[in-house]
């Protein structure tokens, strides 16, 4: 049996999350963390997650639980990531993190981190995605010299950083494969009077409405035809199985920095 902590319980992901460690069998929940003086404090879990009572309650003090977790999972926002790694890092827990918008000083903090305990990071823990980011370096590799490379996302409306974590995840994978550095050729939307495009460019265009899960597309674009490379996720469990995978698989790793390309093994 692996215990698993999840940091933002209340959150979208972090309900599906209790969902997800509660469909298996191999895996218990054994702390719901949320944020001091949180209103959830006190509840339980399966209420929180709508599966029923679990006898586990969402708490703030996170400390008392710390001797009965192997493995934390964090979805939360940038805001929360150092104190969420300082706190693993403090109890020496492998961490499972999937927020999205990081900047350059919290993904330093990951890189710091992960030196002191494992860490498993990706934007997107789909089976289906980490598959695609694959695909995307062999088309690159046989159409990306000529080819007009966009990508597009859509997720819903309470999404916070834009483009998707996945979708630079996407444009990295590309750009790494035709040795570009995605700082120099990505352009994030378009307006006005652009002129024609450049042909190294890799475009970026987002969506945001109504309760989309997350859709991602690379276009590769020729003369005479064109590739699109679509991923469509229609549940928030997709992720969290994932995750829960991922956690399952850092539980006995040694200390380090590691991907979800890691976990499946592509
Ligand atoms: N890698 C992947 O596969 C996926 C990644 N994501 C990413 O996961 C993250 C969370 O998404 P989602 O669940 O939809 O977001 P929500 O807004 O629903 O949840 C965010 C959680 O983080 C907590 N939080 C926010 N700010 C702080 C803070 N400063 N200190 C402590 N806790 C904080 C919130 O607590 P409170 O309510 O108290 O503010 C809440 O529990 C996003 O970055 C998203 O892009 C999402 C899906 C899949
Ligand atoms: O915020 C979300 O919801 C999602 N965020 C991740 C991202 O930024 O790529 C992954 C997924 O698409 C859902």
């Amino acid at each position: 049996m692996i215990n698993l902590g999840i940091f933002g319980a209340n959150g979208r992901m972090g309900r599906v999350l209790i969902e997800a460690i509660d469909e298996q069998t191999s895996t218990e929940l054994t702390l719901a963390a949320v944020r001091s003086g949180s209103d959830w404090t006190g509840m339980d879990v399966g209420e929180l997650a709508g599966i029923g009572q679990r006898g586990l309650t969402v708490t703030d003090q996170w400390d008392s639980a710390a001797d009965n977790v192997d493995v934390m999972i964090d979805f939360t926002l940038p805001e929360a990531l150092e104190q969420n790694l300082a706190w693993c890092v403090q109890h020496q827990k492998p961490v499972v993190i999937g927020t999205t918008g990081l900047n350059e000083q919290q993904k330093q903090a990951l890189e710091a981190a992960a030196k002191q305990v494992p860490v498993v990071f990706a934007a997107n823990m789909s089976v289906g995605v980490n598959l695609l980011l694959n695909l995307l370096k062999q088309t690159a590799r046989v159409m990306g010299e000529t080819a007009d490379i966009e990508i597009w996302e859509a997720h819903h409306r309470y999404k916070k950083d834009a483009p998707s974590g996945t979708a630079v995840a996407m444009g990295e994978a590309i750009a790494d494969e035709l040795g570009r550095d995605l700082k120099d050729c990505a352009v994030y939307g378009r307006e006005g009077h652009t002129g024609e495009r450049p042909q190294k460019e890799i475009g970026f265009a987002t969506i945001r409405g109504g309760d989309i899960v997350g859709e991602h597309t690379a276009l590769f674009a020729e003369l005479g035809e064109r590739i699109e490379l679509t991923h469509k996720a229609s549940s928030r469990l997709t992720f969290a199985k994932g995750a829960v995978r991922a956690a399952r698989w850092l539980s006995d790793k040694p200390s380090g920095l590691y991907s979800m390309q890691d976990v499946l093994g592509l």
